[in-house]
């Protein structure tokens, strides 16, 4: 699913990917699904992309949420020429990790995985009118928890669009198969991670498309999907202090678009090990502590 605020490129970028074209001016009323099938990594990929609509209003923000609980994979994009573009990214993330973590509460094995999310900012042929870097972006795409963050030019570079759909599609395959193994870490993937634009064997008579493009990665590991599902799930689905559960309107309500981030809590880095673990009582005082932490 593309998402992103209206005229950053949405449909630019899915309309690019299929038809290879930059066309110029697009229906910005009409949220669509493309059907496309193509070959990445030596594999044939059926993609079904969602090109949502840009502000979504009251009546149509119900089907915002169906859509993002329906997605396993987003591109959340921005305007490097627009900053609001950009702050609105750090709402439609809050959105996509509300909707897909009261989603895996209700559902089985399927829903257990990780949906990837791949930072795009848009427009750098735009250079006189930038208003946000490239560290900033890059900066932003970890603090918000993306799996990988690109500067492209829709309009310049169709290899550069190229690989932001793989990229979104390696993440995603990562994720299914880790859910797959039972939340074990599948040691032969995460390598690859670690050299993005390696070359497959698909490559060596072709140019690699995701060569020169600056994409920066964070990789998938166990200990991530540890801190971010398990901990985060047992958040959101806590009681509040006053002992109602959490609306999803007042849930959603704390999402801001001034650019501020809320202080994330020092988490370990690695779950503690087992003659670690807290004592009952101790386990009872951490569950009130993540009740009254939880205002944010
Ligand atoms: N200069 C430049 N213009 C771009 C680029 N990508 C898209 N545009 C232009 O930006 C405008 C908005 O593009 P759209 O693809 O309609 O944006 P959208 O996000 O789908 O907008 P909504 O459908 O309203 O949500 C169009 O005029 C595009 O031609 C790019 O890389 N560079």
């Amino acid at each position: 699913m593309v998402l992103g605020q209206s005229g950053v490129g949405k449909s630019a970028l899915v309309v690019r990917f299929i038809t290879r074209r930059f066309i110029g001016e697009y229906d910005s009323s009409l949220e669509k699904i493309y059907a496309y099938q193509t070959i990445i990594d030596n594999e044939t990929v059926y993609f079904e992309i969602l090109d949502s609509a840009g502000d979504p209003n009251e009546s149509e923000y119900a089907n915002l949420e169906s859509n993002i609980k329906w997605a396993e994979a987003f591109i959340l994009m921005y305007s490097v020429t627009d900053k609001c573009s950009f702050d609105e990214c750090h709402r439609l993330k809050f959105l996509i990790n509300y909707n897909k973590r009261r989603r895996r509460l209700t559902s089985s094995t399927k829903d257990c995985m990780e949906t990837p999310v791949v930072l795009v900012g848009n427009k750098v042929d735009q250079a006189g009118d930038r208003m946000v870097s490239t560290d900033e972006g890059q900066r932003r795409s970890k603090e918000i928890g993306c799996v990988c963050f690109h500067e492209i030019s829709v309009r310049e570079s169709i290899d550069q669009v190229c690989s932001v759909f793989r990229d979104a599609r390696r993440f995603w395959r990562v994720g299914s198969k880790w859910a797959r193994c039972g939340g074990r870490t599948d040691p032969e993937l995460l390598p690859s991670l670690d050299r993005p634009h390696a070359r497959t064997v698909s490559d060596t008579t072709a140019p690699d498309p995701v060569a020169n493009v600056p994409t920066f990665y964070r990789r998938f590991t166990e200990v991530e999907l540890y801190e971010e599902g398990e901990v985060s799930m047992v958040r959101s689905d806590s009681t509040s202090s006053s002992g109602h559960s959490e609306g999803g309107d007042e849930f959603r309500a704390r999402a801001s678009t001034d650019s501020r981030l809320p202080p994330r809590p020092e988490r370990p880095r690695h779950p503690a090990s087992p003659r670690n673990l807290p004592t009952p009582m101790r386990k009872m005082s951490v569950s009130m502590r993540g009740n009254n932490a939880n205002t944010y």
